[in-house]
């Protein structure tokens, strides 16, 4: 499964090919299985269509969106991925002094290789606002929980992202094929050294485990900060999520890295935003790659959007100044496309806006029916 990825951000991904060698490039690309949810969720975008309107008026137009109590100057937030120094020597530090200077806010990780607290100082030391948020799986033992949780709160981390979508780790088939499975010496998930637990100076492995709503609602008793909870896809649990106290959802299938068989995240996303029925801001990401794919997820429910592997291509390629500009690119292409469908804020936008190719039907809002 090393074959060639092409796609609408292909002109990124061939330079970060080129730079990198062929496992790190794989680990970053592929997905799971057969590969089939990571080429949907950029393939159910182009079976998407809006409809603009016309005849709107109104010269002013703003890109702002508020999430959890901030203001975010475009509906547009880094997804956390893991190892950005597998792509870069300045890693993490880099890309979070981009999104800052880009003005987007970024989710780092426990499986960042820079930690946390230096993650979110290079953000601020671009932007003293900078948003930086903290994604985290549930441990096993929630003592490490509890640790990680200190550490994301006393870096300034204004949420965290707990991601649920993992009970067992997604089968990556080109990291099967190239034998990858760990960072290079030099190299570690920051984040998880000297944790209750962990031998000195090794960081703890990231568990993947079947863990229940017992054990996310221990984290909700436990800290104040909004919790984001990552990689919902059935409307049900995105009702339990809001009823156990969650602060906002991101619809997400991994990046395909999970489940191959899951639907596209735009596909699922209509069904999780009506469920939730505006209780709680619902993100997505999965395949976004132009102003339309944001334009067509907010008309469709999203408050904002994630962008996952884009920023790993400019990172390759061309460092913290690659990130920044490509950020920059995408937030002027929402801002042309939101003009061009007649919208002054992107809460304009509107579901009735979004057909499908070839029928220029609405597409089915996806409730599953039993
Ligand atoms: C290389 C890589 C590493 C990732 N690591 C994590 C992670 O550590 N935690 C997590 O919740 N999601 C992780 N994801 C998933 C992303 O957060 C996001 O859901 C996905 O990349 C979005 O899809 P896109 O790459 O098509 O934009 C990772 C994705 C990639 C490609
Ligand atoms: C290595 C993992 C912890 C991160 C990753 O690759 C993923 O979550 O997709």
């Amino acid at each position: 499964m090393t074959g060639k990825d092409t796609g609408p951000t292909h002109h990124l991904a061939e330079p970060a090919r080129k730079q990198l060698p062929q496992e790190h490039y794989d680990f970053f690309a592929g997905g799971a299985g057969e590969e089939t949810a990571l080429r949907e969720n950029e393939n159910a975008f182009g079976r998407l269509a809006l409809l603009p309107r016309v005849l709107r008026g109104g010269a002013d137009r703003s890109t702002g969106v508020s999430v959890l109590d901030r203001e975010w100057p475009a509906p547009l937030f880094v997804s956390p991925t893991a190892f950005h120094r597998l792509a870069h020597p300045h890693g993490e530090a880099a890309t979070a002094r981009a999104a800052a200077a880009a003005g987007v806010p970024l989710v780092t990780g426990v499986a960042a290789t820079t930690s946390v607290a230096d993650v979110v100082a290079a953000a601020r030391e671009q932007d003293a606002d900078a948003v930086v948020w903290f994604q985290l799986y549930l441990h096993p033992e929630p003592e490490v929980t509890t640790e990680l949780v200190r550490r994301a709160q006393r870096a300034g981390c204004s949420a965290l992202v707990v991601t649920v979508d993992s009970p067992v780790f997604g089968r990556r088939t080109r990291d099967l094929h190239n034998g990858f499975h760990d960072l290079p010496p030099g190299l570690a998930t920051e984040n998880m050294r000297n944790l209750p637990g962990s031998e000195p100076g090794r960081p703890l492995p990231i568990p993947m485990w079947p863990a229940g709503w017992d054990d996310l609602r221990r984290l909700r008793e436990q800290t104040d900060l909004p919790l984001v909870l990552k990689g919902v896809l059935h409307p049900d649990d995105a009702r339990i999520a809001v009823e156990q106290g969650m602060d906002a959802l991101l619809v997400s299938n991994h990046g395909g890295r999970q489940l191959d068989a899951a639907p596209a995240s735009v596909e699922a996303l209509p069904a999780v935003a009506d469920a939730v029925a505006g209780r709680v801001p619902v993100l997505m990401d999965g395949g976004v790659r132009r102003g339309s794919d944001i334009a067509t997820a907010l008309a469709l429910g999203a408050r904002a959007v994630g962008i996952g592997r884009p920023v790993l291509w400019a990172l390759a390629a061309r460092g913290e100044e690659g990130v920044r500009e490509y950020l920059t690119a995408l937030r002027a292409d929402f801002d042309h496309v939101l003009a061009l469908c007649g919208g002054h804020r992107p809460q304009d936008l509107t579901a009735d806006q979004v057909v499908e190719r070839g029928t220029a039907r609405r597409p089915s809002r996806g409730e599953p029916t039993c």
